[in-house]
């Protein structure tokens, strides 16, 4: 097993929460309340924000080129895709980006951010790695699973959002991010002691993702 196996192995019991969540199969089957859908987005488009600012924490205490452009590279991924599909969508609701900075993120989304924020800018690389990939993995694989059987209807108001995460593109981003990652621990030594940090930053962010549903399920 590689290492980013077992980190989805010993979060799993939460993985498996996100595919049998209201919300996440709300918008898939495009039922989802468009007002919650709308407070979704905006503490999304925060969230996002944030986000930029982990990977940035990254680079500032990365010193090797090959881990700095990962982070760069990255980034500007998520600002090419994610990134527009929430102007498009905060356009939709005759909201703005400046808007947004003026807004504060409800709590679970600030809990999030904070413990993302903070594993950045004290943590290496790879530590920092591993507090933002379950959120590039999770939507993968609950987007993935979840329109297995069911194609996203035309009709959808939500499948442009949908379409970020099924897209090969991105299954392909996920793949280099599983890459890069499981090379990043085979360059040093993984003790089980810190193994077990590497994990449980993961599983902390995996559990701040489920909550990020829960609020989004809230009115
Ligand atoms: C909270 C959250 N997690 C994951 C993603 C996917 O990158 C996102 N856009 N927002």
């Amino acid at each position: 097993m590689t290492f980013v196996e077992v980190l989805i192995k010993n979060s799993s019991d939460i993985w498996e929460q996100y595919l049998e969540h209201p919300f996440t199969n709300g918008v898939v089957d495009g039922t989802m309340d468009a007002e919650k859908f709308k407070n979704y987005i905006i503490e999304d488009s925060i969230y996002l924000n944030a986000y930029a600012r982990a990977f940035a924490g990254g680079m500032y205490n990365s010193t090797r080129r090959e881990d700095l452009q990962f982070f760069y590279k990255s980034l500007n991924f998520i600002e090419e895709g994610e990134g527009s599909t929430r102007v498009y969508y905060l356009k939709k609701y005759n909201l703005t980006d400046e808007w947004i900075d003026q807004q504060e993120p409800k709590p679970e989304n600030k809990e999030y951010i904070d413990f993302m924020l903070g594993v950045a800018k004290d943590g290496t690389a790879l530590e920092t790695w591993m507090a933002i990939l379950p959120c590039i993995f999770s939507y993968a694989y609950i987007f993935r699973e979840l329109t297995k059987s069911a194609q996203v209807d035309e009709s959808n108001p939500y499948k442009r959002f949908l379409d970020d995460y099924i897209s090969e593109n991105y299954h392909n981003y996920c793949v280099e991010c599983g890459k890069y990652v499981n090379k990043l621990t085979s360059q040093i030594n993984m003790t089980p002691e810190y193994k077990d940090k590497l994990s449980n930053i993961f599983r902390k962010s995996s559990l701040c993702e489920l909550e990020f549903w829960n609020m989004a399920n809230r009115k």
